[in-house]
């Protein structure tokens, strides 16, 4: 399950590889325009094509024209289908975990900006939310269920009961303020950090070195024949 991800910036661009097994969930954080949704396709399309096994779903509530080329597909859920996906994404894991479904090809499950649907409900669903990813955050690793989440603040406000912690791999892109650089990585010295550019940030999965890395440019068009190919079904 060791998978190359992204380039390091250093080290005359060796590859960074993600054990997810080791390491089953990603965060994705950055300010607006530094590259997330970009380096989140990159990272489903390459996961892809390493391994076509893998079946992705795609919770995009803001409707970006990014995940525009996929709205055809049962896997991709926009606009008000956000909740829907959710559920049904959780259904796929409850079935595995009650034993009516024993097969483990990986599912991964990528949420573009949790917190943009988090507003949208009220208080209590809000709450039921948060649970839910709470619960495959912390029981998705046996049963090979995964989450890829792309958040622009890492606020634990979005999550229940530390779940946030629950994020082996994490990823902050740009140009990182005081308070994300400290929810994203503690233990990091202010001194250690120094500003990155668009597409380029700082890695860290499971408790080893943060590295920085950089997103290459790539060809779009392949990596959503590749993320297509994961959503498998089109809708009928
Ligand atoms: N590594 C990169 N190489 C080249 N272009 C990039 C890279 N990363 C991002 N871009 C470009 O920068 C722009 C902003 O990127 P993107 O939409 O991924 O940002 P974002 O963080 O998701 O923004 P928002 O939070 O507003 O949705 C896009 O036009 C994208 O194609």
């Amino acid at each position: 399950m060791n998978f190359f991800a992204f380039y390091a910036l250093q080290n005359k661009g060796k590859k960074i590889f993600i054990d997810w097994e080791k390491s089953p969930h990603a965060l994705i954080t950055g300010a607006s325009g530094t590259g997330k949704t970009f380096a989140s396709k990159y990272l489903m399309a390459s996961l892809v094509e390493q391994n076509p096994e893998i079946e992705l779903c795609i919770i995009d509530y803001k409707g970006d024209t990014d995940f525009e080329p996929f709205a055809d597909f049962q896997n991709c859920y926009r606009y008000n289908e956000a909740k829907d996906g959710i559920l049904n994404f959780l259904d796929r894991f409850h079935q595995r975990q009650s034993g009516v479904d024993t097969t483990r090809k990986p599912l991964y499950l990528f949420i573009d900006e949790f917190a943009s649907f988090l507003t949208v409900l009220d208080k209590k669903e809000a709450e039921d939310f948060k649970k839910k990813i709470a619960e495959l955050l912390m029981l998705g690793r046996s049963f090979n269920v995964h989450i890829i989440m792309a958040l622009q603040r890492a606020d634990s406000s979005y999550f229940v009961n530390g779940a946030r912690d629950n994020f082996p791999i994490r990823l902050g892109l740009g140009r990182l303020s005081d308070e994300s650089r400290r929810m994203l990585f503690p233990d990091m010295e202010k001194d250690d950090y120094i500003s990155l550019k668009r597409g380029e940030g700082y890695l860290q999965t499971d408790s080893s070195d943060i590295v920085k890395i950089f997103v290459p440019e790539y060809n779009m068009k392949l990596a959503n024949s590749l993320i297509a190919k994961g959503l498998s079904k089109k809708k009928v």
